[in-house]
C-alpha cells in the first residue's frame, strides 16, 4: 500500500515529532511516500529544490497513493491543498485532529467527513495505532 502522509511544513513545525511517530506506525502498513514530512531536517533538505519541483513531485505522489493520511491540527495551507486535490482524485482520506481551543479545525475539513472515504477523527497519540488499524485494514 502506498500512503501519502500530509503534515504542516511552512505552516509551522511544532508537531513535527508527532508526524515522525505517526509515519513510523504507518510504515508497518506500507510505503509512506512523504516520509520527509516527519524529518526535522525537511526544510534544510528541500532548500535545494524549487517550489515547482516540490509541488509537481507531491502531486505525482498523491496520484500514485492508495490512501492519504493528514495530521490537520497545525493549520497548513499546503495540507489543505493536498486534501482538496486528493478529494478531486477520489482518494480515501483520513484526517487526524488533536482537539485544542486555539487550533480550531476548518469546517472545510470537519464538514467533509462522510465516515467512509473521508474520515475525520479527533485523536490522542495513544489512539493512533487503533485508528490506523481500523482505517487501513
Ligand atoms: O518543502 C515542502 N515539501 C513538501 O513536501 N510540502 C508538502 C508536504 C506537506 O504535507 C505540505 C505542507 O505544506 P505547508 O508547507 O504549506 O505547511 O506540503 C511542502 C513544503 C513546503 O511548503
Amino acid at each position: 500500500m502506498k500512503i501519502y502522509f500530509c503534515g504542516s511544513i511552512r505552516g509551522g513545525r511544532q508537531d513535527a515529532e508527532i508526524y515522525e511517530r505517526l509515519i513510523d506506525k504507518l510504515q508497518t502498513y506500507g510505503e509512506v511516500l512523504t516520509e520527509h514530512v516527519g524529518s526535522k531536517d525537511v526544510e534544510k533538505n528541500e532548500i535545494d529544490v524549487s517550489d515547482e519541483y516540490i509541488h509537481d513531485r507531491d502531486v505525482r505522489w498523491l496520484e500514485e497513493s492508495d490512501v492519504v493520511v493528514a495530521e490537520v491540527t497545525q493549520t497548513s495551507i499546503g495540507v489543505g491543498y493536498e486534501i482538496g486535490r486528493a478529494v478531486a482524485m477520489g482518494k480515501k482520506i483520513l484526517c487526524l485532529y488533536r482537539p485544542s481551543p486555539d487550533k480550531r479545525l476548518s469546517a472545510m475539513i470537519s464538514g467533509a467527513h462522510n465516515g467512509t472515504t473521508f474520515v475525520v477523527k479527533n485523536y490522542t497519540e495513544e489512539e493512533a495505532e487503533q485508528i490506523f488499524k481500523d482505517f487501513l485494514t
